[in-house]
């Protein structure tokens, strides 16, 4: 083994940080390498030549492709040197060129869109499957074993199937599928993604709600009651097959709360908050529709527990994200705004004082399609496969 130190390793685009990188057992430019960065993470890649660049090793089908989330895939695989998209499907826009469909993807060199009982998958490694919820659990049981799966949709982030039926409305149809699924909020659950066949990628609303309050709940510094989140999301979170209540008339110049004290995010953020107590955590949740194209911030109203102070809490947040790339910690007293997030994977938060003693509000932002939904599903598959997960995801926000 040899060692050497970097201010930073590039390998086709900036993956690695600065630190020290030992590098292990290279024997030839395919030979699989290991990375230890600054000792934090480990790091696998392959040894590429430039002129190798362009040669895509994983071939990905694309399911669900005309809609925003696919479309995101889409983008973000653009810079990615390893993934290349060879299948992609679509519903009523079957048989269309993505250009066609999605006029600024043009400049991609992309597979006609086939109707998913057309699609072989034969020479597909991996998928992303970016279906409505209900519809996917029927596709992705046909799909064949060999190929690894990221599901954008709810389908199999809910462990207890009742608690899917009761808030979905909708019999499961693939319950076994259900044990095998790791959920992906990547960050708290790395180590489960890296071995996973099939990861239920989070909600949006879960992603922003989760990263904030999991570490402070493992490290008890907040009380299991009265956590209240307040949600907005941009439009782009009902998808781009959203009807009347999503019609620029209805959404510009106004701000409307849905799915109150019934939304289906309420168990998906349950679930991932009780894990983390070791016991049953409720919350009070409202979402609202932002007159905003993408993006989201939750703010977070909590009770800090006995003895437990603001520092406290932002050390601990600084603790658990400080070696994390996509989730940071802003400076205190600096507000995070979706638009320090736009377009990219990040997610930003930061702590503050309530007026009332002894509470404390959070407050964190994503962009709805990029972490909180195709870029944390990109992560996981660079995870699942053996990539760096920063892989394609260093797009920086877009601002103003
Ligand atoms: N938008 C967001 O911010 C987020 C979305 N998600 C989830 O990701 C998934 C995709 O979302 P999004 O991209 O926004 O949705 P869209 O409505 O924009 O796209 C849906 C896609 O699924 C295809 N489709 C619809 N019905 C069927 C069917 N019966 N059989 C096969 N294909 C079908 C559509 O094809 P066609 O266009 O041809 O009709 C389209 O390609 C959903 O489960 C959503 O809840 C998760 C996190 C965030
Ligand atoms: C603005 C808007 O309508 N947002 C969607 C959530 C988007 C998302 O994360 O949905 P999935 O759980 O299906 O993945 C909603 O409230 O249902």
């Amino acid at each position: 083994m040899s060692t050497a130190t970097f201010n930073s390793i590039c390998f086709n685009q900036g993956y690695l940080r600065k630190g020290e990188v030992k590098i292990s057992k290279v024997k030839n430019r395919n030979q699989r390498v290991k990375f230890y960065v600054g000792g934090a993470s480990v790091l696998s890649t392959k040894c590429m030549q430039s002129s190798e660049k362009n040669k895509k090793e994983v071939r990905i089908g694309l399911l669900g492709a005309s809609g925003y989330t696919g479309a995101e895939i889409v983008r973000l695989l653009a810079n990615h040197p390893y993934f290349g998209i060879t299948l992609m499907t679509a519903d009523r826009k079957a048989g269309q060129s993505m250009g066609s469909v999605f006029p600024h993807l043009i400049t991609q060199d992309l597979p006609t869109m086939v109707s998913v009982k057309d699609a072989d998958f034969s020479s597909v490694d991996a998928v992303f499957c970016c279906l409505p919820h209900g519809t996917t659990q029927d596709i992705i049981k046909g799909l064949p074993r060999h190929l690894k799966i990221v599901d954008l949709s709810a389908d199999f982030r809910l462990r207890d199937i009742a608690e899917y039926e009761e808030w979905y409305g909708q019999p499961h149809s693939a319950s076994d599928l259900q044990k095998e699924a790791v959920y992906g909020l990547t960050e708290i659950s790395r180590e489960d993604v890296k071995n996973a066949r099939l990861v239920a990628n989070p909600g949006c609303y879960p992603t922003s709600i989760q990263l904030p309050l999991v570490p402070l709940i493992k490290a008890k510094l907040i009380e299991h009651r009265n956590i209240i989140i307040d949600s907005k999301s941009g439009v782009s979170g009902a998808g781009r097959g959203a009807k009347e209540a999503n019609l620029y008339s209805e959404i510009a110049e106004g701000i409307y709360s849905y799915g109150v004290t019934k939304h289906r995010h309420v168990p998906e953020i349950e679930q991932g908050l009780s894990d983390a107590a070791q016991s049953k955590i409720n919350v009070s949740f409202t979402p609202h529709l932002m007159p905003m194209i993408r993006g989201m911030q939750s703010t977070i109203y909590v009770e800090m527990s006995q003895g437990v102070t603001m520092e406290d809490l932002y050390q601990q947040l600084r603790k658990s994200y400080e070696d994390e790339e996509f989730v940071k910690l802003l400076d205190k007293g600096v507000v995070p705004r979706t638009h320090n997030v736009r377009g990219s994977n990040y997610c930003f938060m930061n702590v503050f004082p309530d007026r009332i003693p002894g509470r404390a509000i959070i407050i964190s932002v994503i962009d709805n399609l990029v972490k909180g939904a195709s870029g944390q599903a990109l992560q996981n598959l660079n995870i699942m496969l053996g990539y760096p997960e920063n892989t394609g995801l260093l797009y920086q926000p877009l601002f103003p």
